[in-house]
């Protein structure tokens, strides 16, 4: 073999990089490539035809016709002689009158080459990635037709070659887009999140998991709650847990607390999906019963309270209860609160455990 063509080509880096882009060598076999070899063999009247690809130190061939190999070593490869010349085709008419061409053990039928023509396949920006070539086990030219043929088969390859490329191109898009999509998918869910907690922190009490003040002035503002209230009779219960000052001065804050996630449970469990539970202030609860009478009220109320009698706390644990009667059609507000609150304030002063229902308005 020659010196000569031992020697780097000097873009071999971007080259090689070229090559790469296509990510065709070691892939299956295709039709459309075996055709075009298929074809220049005809045309050439050649024994063998192949596309090759010149890969770092080997030659593969994406098609070919006529040979007893896949690829061989690129210092074996005539065709890494034929990209040096990358406008040129290059033919040779006689390999072994020629010592500048390197020897091949490539074999035709068992019989070593003696003829070779390669047109460079190249890439849109010049670099010659491998050839369209032709083989044979005799000296041999080709004539002019066969060696413009050749050429254009040459170009058939390169359109093969960027169409994959671009089918390539245009996968590699869509993952990232697709991943892309998938991103902001993630943060608008982590975002719909973070709002839906803020939301709920905002207006639920971290104690007791119950609706806190700021709910309830929402809910004034809300037509269909409101609504709720408008075409039935409903009842607004006040609870406020007895000497509760006691049960933090005896047991302290933490089974205070306790005390008050107990009371708030036994609310949760004892009223409907439609009812309204609030914790109103420190020990004090409020809870909205629409489309509820305050008979039936009531025995919510003594619900709650028996309960609360029997929460599985280390001390015993009471509470006092108001009820007031709303009349549908009209605002709940403070009319309603304020009898229900007398009715809490008789009940504590009148023993304490104990539910009071306001007697001014039944629904
Ligand atoms: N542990 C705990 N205590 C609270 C919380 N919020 C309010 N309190 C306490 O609840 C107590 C309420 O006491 P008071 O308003 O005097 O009423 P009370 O002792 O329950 O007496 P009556 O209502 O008259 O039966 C106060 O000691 C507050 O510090 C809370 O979140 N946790």
């Amino acid at each position: 073999m020659s010196a000569v063509l031992s020697l780097p080509l000097p873009d071999e880096v971007s080259r090689q990089a070229a090559l790469d882009a296509y990510a065709v060598v070691d892939t299956v076999p295709e039709q459309a490539y075996d055709d075009i070899v298929r074809l220049a063999m005809s045309l050439c009247d050649a024994p063998a035809a192949a596309i090759s690809l010149v890969d770092h130190d080997r030659q593969w061939f994406k098609a070919q016709i006529g040979l007893d190999v896949r690829q061989t070593p690129r210092s074996e490869a005539i065709c890494d002689r034929a990209i040096r010349q990358p406008g040129h085709a290059l033919v040779i008419h006689d390999l072994e009158a020629q010592s500048l061409y390197p020897r091949t053990s490539m074999r035709i039928d068992g019989q070593p080459l003696r003829f070779y023509a390669g047109v460079p396949l190249l890439s849109p920006d010049g670099h010659a990635l491998g050839t369209v070539c032709v083989m044979d086990v005799r000296p041999r030219r080709l004539r002019q037709g066969q060696r413009e043929g050749l050429e254009v088969l040459a170009r058939q390859t390169q359109h093969l070659l960027e169409l994959r490329r671009y089918a390539l191109e245009q996968r590699r898009l869509l993952s990232e887009r697709e991943a892309l999509a998938k991103r902001l998918e993630d943060a608008r869910a982590d975002l719909q999140r973070r709002n839906d907690q803020l939301e709920h922190s905002a207006t639920h009490d971290a104690l007791t998991g119950l609706l806190n003040r700021a709910a309830l002035s929402q809910l004034r503002e809300n037509p269909a709650a409101m609504a709720k209230l408008q075409h039935a009779p409903y009842t607004l219960m006040l609870l406020d847990v007895d000497h509760f000052k006691q049960v933090n001065d005896r047991h302290g804050h933490l089974l205070g607390d306790r005390a008050l996630r107990a009371v708030a449970d036994a609310v949760a469990g004892s009223i409907r999906h439609d009812d309204v539970a609030v914790r109103y202030g420190g020990e004090e609860f409020l809870i909205l019963l629409p489309d509820t009478r305050l008979a039936s009220a009531t025995q919510v109320a003594e619900r709650i309270r028996q309960h609360i009698a029997r929460a599985a706390l280390p001390f015993p644990l009471t509470v006092s209860i108001g009820l007031a009667a709303g009349e549908p059609t009209r605002d709940w507000s403070e009319r309603v609160f304020d009898r229900a609150d007398q009715a809490l304030y008789r009940a504590k002063a009148t023993g304490r455990n104990r539910i009071v229902a306001d007697d001014t308005w039944r629904g």
